[in-house]
């Protein structure tokens, strides 16, 4: 799914009033439908309904929301801020039709009022959405503060009032939203940690956006749905040596728990074949975890000590738990993968950060999974917040020609066109040891099986964070465990 700017919204709602056609009123009670239409399985008509709205289209879509839940009986509470007889047209058109069937109080700089104290109550925020142009001051930022103070559940129409939809929002006055329920598509500011508290969750309804429009929408941010998922078709006439044969270099003395899992996680992800390359003293534990590995055995009885020969296998992954002791074997095996298919992760993350000319020495389009510490140590620099974070990210991914999963809530994954996918699945419970050992071995199954590298990360990511939700319901997000992660891939 596309992520596009507020400029590109604000045509793409032009080219469908005047294509589908349909008069912008009309869309803007199309919107508000699904905004009511979401809302109602939430919050029922024995919460009471209190809406702050602006004075343009979004304070628009906040009046004709409050009529639509006034006729379906609940008992609803309107503010309007601002003068309103400089209202858009769509806003001053909706104010009447709501004054015939419900009040409306109008408030302005000085004027008292008191916010709810019931306990069933629900705030929903209608002063801003993606018409702001400057951070929110005076009045008005004492009216957010305050509604942030209520405690009570707010839902924000669109976007959460002074959170700016694709740039860095400064320290002001936002509201801090339960759920956010938006427009068509999400907007790049969800998907920034910085975010968090300005988006709470989201949700984007369908308003009947013009689907040509939207097609041709350029864009680099994407968001990747179920609909994009499509598993390589698996031939019934097939025998192992069909599905790929994977090569993992992984784990030390100590560390074993990092082969065995990105080991099980390439197994249970479709791979044909998996060898498994460890130190010598860490055989038994690998052969007695999994089966089903074929174990390479180092010289070295305990860590990483460069490996020989691995010419015939479809895919490589470097890196989970080798330890940081044999930089100098680490540059030797990258000097042998001119065209291999890799994907390197952890310490062999850390060694390109502390090595930054070998950078040079990657096949195009090999993956790398930094969390965004390692990401920080790989570019050898920080970021002022996290939309400079993702320029970085893009252009590192383009100039390097390399795919880079940036690990997180929402994992991006920047391609070397300069694309990011941010991704859809996943839960806090996946922030624990072992969880990026698991995506490792999922993207080296899926790149093994003869995924292409940009479809093994965006698709590995996805199924990673699947299996992760799936965790989640059977024990919950603070129990679950990374080796539960494996037990739930499909
Ligand atoms: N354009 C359309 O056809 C549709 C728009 N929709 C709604 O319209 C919203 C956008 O509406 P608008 O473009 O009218 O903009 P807003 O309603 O977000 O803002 C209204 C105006 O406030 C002023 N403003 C901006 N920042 C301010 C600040 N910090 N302090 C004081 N004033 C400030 C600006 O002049 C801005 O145009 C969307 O978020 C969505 O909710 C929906 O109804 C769907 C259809
Ligand atoms: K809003």
């Amino acid at each position: 799914m596309k992520i596009l700017s507020t400029y590109q919204t604000r045509d793409l709602d032009e080219y469908t009033i005047k294509n589908e056609p349909i008069p912008s009123i009309d869309l803007m009670e199309r919107a508000a439908q699904a905004f009511v239409n979401s809302f109602v399985l939430k919050y029922d008509n024995t919460f009471k309904t209190v809406i702050f709205c602006g004075i343009g289209n979004n304070g628009g879509d906040g009046l004709a929301v409050a009529r639509k839940l006034h006729q379906l009986g609940y008992d609803v509470q309107t503010y309007v801020l601002g003068n309103s007889t400089n209202g858009s047209i769509d806003f001053l058109e909706n104010l009447k039709r709501l004054q015939n069937q419900s009040e409306v109080i109008k408030l302005s700089e000085n004027d008292e009022f008191h916010l709810p104290k019931k306990e069933k109550s629900v705030i929903i925020d209608a002063i801003f959405g993606s018409g702001l142009n400057r951070p929110i001051d005076g009045f008005l930022a004492i009216v957010i503060l305050k509604i942030n103070q209520t405690g009570l559940p707010i839902v924000s129409i669109d976007i959460a009032s002074g959170l700016f939809s694709d740039t860095h929002s400064p320290q002001s006055a936002v509201i801090q939203p339960t759920y956010t329920i938006t427009f068509q598509y999400p907007k790049l500011a969800f998907f920034q940690p910085e975010n968090e508290k300005s988006v709470g969750s989201w949700e984007a309804v369908d308003i009947g956006l013009s689907q040509d429009s939207i097609r041709e929408a350029k864009t680099k941010y994407y968001y990747t749905s179920s609909a994009e998922i499509r598993p390589l078709a698996r031939s019934s006439f097939s025998h192992k040596g069909t599905f790929g044969h994977a090569f993992l270099v992984a784990g030390s003395y100590g560390m074993m728990g990092a082969a065995v899992l990105a080991t099980k996680a390439c197994l249970r992800s479709g791979v044909g074949k998996i060898t498994t390359h460890v130190p010598k003293k860490c055989v038994d534990i690998l052969q007695i975890s999994v089966p089903e590995v074929i174990v390479d055995i180092s010289h070295n009885d305990y860590h990483f000590d460069g490996i020989w020969n691995f010419t015939k296998y479809d895919a490589v992954a470097m890196g989970p738990g080798i330890g940081l002791e044999n930089i100098d074997k680490f540059e030797e095996f990258l000097k042998k993968t001119p065209n291999k298919k890799l994907i390197i992760d952890a310490d062999g993350i850390t060694f390109l950060g502390q090595r930054p000319e070998l950078l040079k020495l990657l096949p195009k389009n090999t993956i790398l999974t930094p969390h965004p510490k390692e990401f920080k140590s790989l570019i050898g620099r920080g970021w002022e917040n996290d939309f400079e974070k993702l320029e970085i990210l893009s252009e590192f991914a383009v100039s390097k020609k390399i795919i880079i999963c940036l690990k997180g809530k929402n994992t991006a994954v920047a391609l070397p066109n300069g694309e990011i996918h941010f991704n859809s699945t996943g839960n806090s419970g996946m922030a624990t040891a072992g969880s990026g050992d698991v995506l490792t071995g999922i993207i080296l199954s899926f790149l093994a099986q003869g995924y292409p590298p940009e479809q093994a990360a965006i698709q590995g990511v996805y199924e990673h964070g699947l299996a992760g939700d799936q965790a989640a319901k059977n024990r919950s997000e603070r129990s679950m465990i990374a080796s539960d992660i494996i037990e739930n891939l499909r």
